[in-house]
């Protein structure tokens, strides 16, 4: 009897049944059906590994290659909690057991934490992770990032197991801060960064590593992530699968260039307020960031968008447009392969300098090289960052 159950269990999790041979027919009979047309797809591996599980009181082990094949369809999803005004979006992430919270950020290629080896004048407040406990030092492994508002961090390499929403790297390159710059030092909600760029741009010498994508893209169910952000609101992220219950419509794809290390995209027409018929383009490369707070794009066009808001100027002391506190702001419409998307104006309203005027969430991008479609855009879509196809594509849908 136990002999054919566990034959049974066996053949059965491989999506189909078969009558039970008559010479094991146990004492009571049942009726065992094909399955009618259709195929059941289920994942082997998976399936053998919870049958031994299942009997695992009777001495059952689970083979290590099966255990290593389940791994083969990792996926997971984790919140993405908005500091004040949206300025970033925190995940936690479990380093070595520990939990930090992380800024994802899909404009930079290294995962760096505040760690027990940063200097407690620099890390105070900060969670800290704490090698010792199991990571394995990458003797002679250095990094050192620079990011666009002139905030940086440096310091030593680790591996260990790095866990989001589940998914698991077993061995991931875990750069420790040995040295962190202000503005990361007075961020005390920002634990450190997990890049989300390609691995072209990781800084860590002598030897480039993956990120956290790149080391878990073989064993995810599908390789991409996707990235709902929102306004005043937790979020999340998803590694390995889309969540169909996360946008309306359809997914528009657009084609990328990996060239400079970013998510890189052409974007199209563009229009202010109420009317989506767009016209113009918006020159230049653009990237989506997720670690980047505001909307930068081509002067022309934010000279454009500043026109529609009554009061509104280049405050050369702010470093950026604002606008009267009382200003009702206007939707900014872009067409990106051929779809238009609309950020609401109460998102470009981004945050008050003052008690009579707002900084707008749209900025220039001029000097920067190339348009950033950070999270005020990001906020106000479904964004799916794919490597299914023969080169990377960018997803986005309307929520
Ligand atoms: C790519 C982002 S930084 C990041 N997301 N790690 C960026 C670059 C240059 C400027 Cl000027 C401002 C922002
Ligand atoms: C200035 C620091 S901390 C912060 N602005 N909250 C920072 C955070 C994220 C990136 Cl991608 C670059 C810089």
């Amino acid at each position: 009897m136990h002999g054919l159950t566990t034959a049974a269990a066996l053949v059965a999790t491989a999506g189909y049944v078969l009558a039970a041979p008559s010479a094991l027919v146990p004492r009571k009979t049942f009726q065992v059906s094909q399955i009618a047309k259709g195929k059941v797809f289920i994942n082997g591996p998976t399936q053998v590994v919870k049958t031994h599980q299942k009997y695992a009181k009777l001495g059952a082990t689970v083979p290590s290659d099966a255990a290593a094949a389940a791994a083969a369809v990792q996926s997971g999803s984790v919140a993405a909690n908005p500091e004040q005004y949206d300025e970033s979006y925190l995940c936690p992430v479990s380093v070595g057991g520990q939990t930090l919270n992380l800024d994802f950020d899909t404009g930079s290629a290294d995962l760096w934490v505040f760690s027990t080896v940063t200097p407690s004048s620099e890390s105070t407040g900060h969670a800290r992770y704490n090698p010792a406990t199991s990571g394995t030092l990458k003797s002679g492994y250095k990094w050192d990032i620079s990011y666009g508002d002139g905030s940086g961090a440096s310091g030593t390499v680790y591996a260990d197991k790095v866990v989001v929403g589940g998914v698991t790297a077993t061995s991931q390159a875990v750069e420790a801060a040995t040295s962190v710059s202000a503005q990361f030092t007075q961020d005390t909600d920002n634990d450190g960064l997990l890049g989300l760029a390609f691995s072209s741009i990781n800084t860590v010498t002598p030897q480039q590593q993956t990120t956290f994508f790149d080391t878990v893209k073989p064993t995810l169910a599908k390789p991409l992530f996707a990235v709902d952000l929102k306004k005043g609101t937790a979020g999340s992220y998803q590694f390995g699968y889309i969540d169909s219950s996360k946008y309306t419509g359809s997914i528009t794809y657009t084609s990328v260039s990996t060239a400079n290390g970013f998510w890189q995209f052409t974007a199209g027409g563009y229009s202010v307020g109420t009317s989506t018929t767009t016209s113009g383009s918006i020159s230049g490369a653009s990237i989506a960031d997720t670690g980047t707070t505001l909307l930068y794009l081509p002067d022309a066009v934010v000279k454009a968008y500043y026109a529609k808001v009554s009061g509104a100027k280049y405050d050369s002391t702010q470093g950026g447009y604002t606008f009267p506190s009382s200003s009702t702001l206007p939707n900014f419409n872009v067409n990106i392969g051929g779809t238009v998307f609309t950020v609401p104006g109460s998102y470009i309203k981004f945050a008050p300098v003052s008690s009579t005027t707002y900084f707008g969430g749209i900025q220039s991008s001029a000097g920067i090289g190339f348009n950033i479609f950070g999270d005020i855009f990001l906020k106000a879509v479904y964004a799916i960052f794919d490597e299914s196809q023969s080169t990377p594509r960018l997803g986005f849908a309307k929520q």
